[in-house]
């Protein structure tokens, strides 16, 4: 790998004699991982775990990830390893983790989403989001799959989010950045890097760190993570957001066995993972948590913004109820011609959402009534609130399920008249609707596997 001679210069600077270990590793091929979501797939897993992390696993190759039907019904996601000690952040800085309102700013497309998902339970409120409007069908994608149902998806700039202030127990704000840590994945990334690149990069994150401040409640968290070495995009934007604003760095504790490198800089810790040490890409975090005035509760504005979300009266909501385990501890909307649910104990925060962002998707998507038939909709297929019993299912086998993947015709022995449930190894894949003989696959169309049947045999 050809590394811009100013580049190494930098790394010389924080690396000294290790610096050929460091371009060694950045020649050799890149650990494979993922994260596994223990409410879809709760089983034992043979691979090495990653140490920072209780659900991540190293592969011993790359598969065909297209080709397993559990990636689309949302049993792990595949993620970088070194990207996985936000849950050191999150666990460490946040022990007690009830009722929070948690904010990942820049979302897509959703590795650190659906793991902040599995670390806060239906009790929290997740808005998970990305300024730019075509990543966020994917970030979409991937939150649906995961499943949870406690999670609303926007398409903000971090400026526009003025109206909710002091609104977020912690927030994630994993930047765009100079990508110095991809370098190994990305060839691309190298052509890219400049210092002006590096600076550009520093300027725009102090933007985002300072329009979401306000955000943050006092004596909430914020944990903000970069793939990139250069101080001015980590170390020295934290300091100066600290000098500020009334800020406090959070220091984590980090086992020696990580081989994750402590740094410190201008009275700044936070936390490095180099390529040749850790078993994952370049990556820093650093967590600050902003000073506790005396008065810590959020209140909600007298005045309510508008919303196209409607609350439906409980007598209304029989038909459709029973799709949900525990469906008292959800509360029924209407948006258009959807219904869709959240959790109870976060309504008002999420109306509150509603009211002042520009929401994408959210909670559980239910279905639709038209002319009286109740037509479910996907992510209710994916949710890990469905109440099985309330739908007949077809279980189907590999070749089944990517076929079915694929939004091919699929004919099935089993199956009634009417919607059905294709399950996959437990775990929902979406809508078949019997008419007759026929089955009328509703898979979505912008999801579907592209790849043919050979190559994903
Ligand atoms: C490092 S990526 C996020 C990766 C994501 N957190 C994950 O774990 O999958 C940074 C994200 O910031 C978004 N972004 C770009 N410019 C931005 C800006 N000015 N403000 C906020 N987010 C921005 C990018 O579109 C991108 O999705």
């Amino acid at each position: 790998m050809k590394l811009p001679p100013p580049f190494k210069l930098r790394m010389a600077e924080f690396l000294g004699p290790e610096l050929d270990k460091f371009i060694d590793a950045l020649s050799s091929e890149s650990p494979v991982s993922i994260r596994i979501n223990k409410q879809k797939y709760p089983f034992d897993i043979a691979y090495k775990s990653i140490p920072w992390t209780q659900t991540g696993y190293y592969l011993p190759s790359r598969p065909l990830f297209t080709a397993d039907p559990l990636l689309h019904a949302g049993a792990y996601y595949v993620q970088e390893a070194s990207s996985m000690f936000l849950e050191q952040a999150v666990m460490q800085a946040l022990p007690d983790r009830e009722g929070l309102n948690v904010l990942d700013l820049c979302a897509a497309p959703g590795g650190k989403s659906t793991h902040l998902i599995s670390m806060f339970s239906n009790n929290c409120l997740v808005v998970s989001n990305e300024v730019i409007k075509s990543r966020v069908p994917i970030l979409a994608e991937n939150v649906q799959k995961w499943g949870n149902g406690n999670v609303v998806v926007t398409n903000n700039d971090p400026k526009e989010f003025k109206g909710v202030k002091s609104f977020f127990d912690c927030i994630v704000v994993d930047a765009p950045c100079s990508g110095e840590g991809m370098f190994r994945k990305n060839v691309n990334a190298v052509d890219e890097w400049s210092e002006d690149n590096v600076q550009h990069c520093a300027l725009r994150q102090r933007r985002i760190l300072a329009d979401i401040w306000p955000s943050l409640k006092d004596g909430g968290v914020l944990i903000y993570s970069t793939c990139t070495f250069s101080r001015e995009e980590n170390e020295a934007n934290l300091a100066w957001l600290c000098e500020q604003y009334e800020a406090e760095n959070v220091k984590l504790d980090v086992s020696d066995n990580w081989n994750v490198k402590e740094s410190a800089y201008a009275g700044f810790t936070g936390y490095r993972f180099y390529p040749h040490n850790a078993e994952g890409e370049g990556f820093f975090l650093a967590v600050v948590r902003k000073a506790a005035k005396d008065d810590i509760e959020f209140k909600f504005p007298k005045k309510r913004g508008k919303s196209d979300l409607l609350s439906i009266e409980d007598k209304h909501t029989q038909a459709f109820k029973g799709v949900l385990v525990n469906a008292e501890e959800w509360k029924f909307y209407s948006k258009a011609e959807e219904i869709l649910a959240f959790p109870i104990a976060k309504a008002r925060e999420f109306e509150f959402i509603y009211e002042n962002l520009y929401v994408f998707s959210s909670g559980i998507t239910i279905g639709t009534f038209n002319k009286k038939e109740f037509r479910p909709d996907h992510p209710l297929a994916l949710s890990v609130e469905l109440n099985k019993t309330f739908f007949s299912i077809i279980k189907v086998d590999k070749n089944e399920a990517l076929k079915f993947l694929r939004k091919d015709d699929c004919v099935f022995k089993d199956g009634k008249e009417g919607w059905n449930l294709i399950e996959f190894e437990g775990l929902g894949l979406g809508w078949v609707k019997k008419i007759g003989h026929r089955f009328n696959n509703y898979y979505p169309k912008e999801w579907r596997i592209r790849l043919s049947m050979d190559k994903l045999q």
